[in-house]
């Protein structure tokens, strides 16, 4: 049988070039990218964050393996604390208030992509919850790593390429994708598809992120 984690990066390959090619991330690498963008991400990264670190905590409790539960409860607190961190810095660089943050609401994208998680972590199986987190960490991994490589010096956004291209990160990245090898070298064909499935689904969501951030996405109609 194949690997997952290849045959999901395979099926993924045009998306991730794509994700490559977005604007925001041709301007982050360049440091050009707008304050506005920037901030409208940060803030939206936030309102993620707190959902996602959720997802991580049921897969935590959904694991078949003290290994697998581990790391994702790690994964939960680094979601809500390593990565608050992150955006703690930069919340002071942009002026965004603790105030700001916490009364702003999700842009359609957000909401999108957290309830695909949220709603896959409470009435999808294990199988497809690993898959659908597995994006989040291996694209941040695959985009932190492209930028380091093409990127100047005194970029603004230095700390966000140096968080995302770290070997650390990257070990953390390679626990997950052995995690969700694993699940998926016990699951039926039908299984298996679901995870693929699961996978394309939160790729396209992390290029939807970053080109909503670019356009500063809002409601169409209502807010
Ligand atoms: C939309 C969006 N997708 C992925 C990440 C990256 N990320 C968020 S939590 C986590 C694992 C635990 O820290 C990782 C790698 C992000 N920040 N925003």
């Amino acid at each position: 049988m194949t690997i997952f984690s290849e045959d999901a990066w395979d099926d993924t390959a045009a998306l991730r070039r794509a994700i490559h090619d977005l604007p925001f991330n041709r301007d982050l690498a360049d440091g050009s990218l707008t304050g506005d963008r920037f901030r409208f991400y940060m803030i939206q990264d936030a309102l993620y964050l707190e959902q996602y670190a959720r997802a991580l905590a049921t897969a935590a409790a959904k694991a078949p393996e003290p290994d697998a539960m581990e790391r994702f409860a790690l994964a939960s607190q680094e979601a809500l604390v390593v990565e608050r961190a992150l955006h703690g810095g930069f919340f002071e660089t942009f002026g965004i208030t603790a105030d700001e943050a916490a009364a702003a609401s999700p842009s359609p994208t957000c909401y999108g992509y957290t309830n695909f998680l949220l709603s896959t972590a409470h009435t999808g199986s294990y199988e497809e919850l690993v898959a659908a987190i597995l994006p989040c960490f291996w694209i941040y991994w695959d985009v932190g790593r492209y930028i380091a490589g093409k990127t100047g010096p005194d970029n603004p956004y230095q700390a966000w390429i140096d968080t995302y291209s770290d070997a650390d990160f990257g070990d953390a990245v390679e626990a997950v994708i052995a995690i969700t090898n694993r699940a998926a070298a016990t699951a039926s064909a039908t299984c298996r598809n679901a995870m693929l499935k699961a996978f394309r689904r939160s790729t396209q969501y992390e290029w939807m992120f970053w080109d909503s951030a670019y356009r500063l996405e809002t409601w169409p109609i209502g807010s």
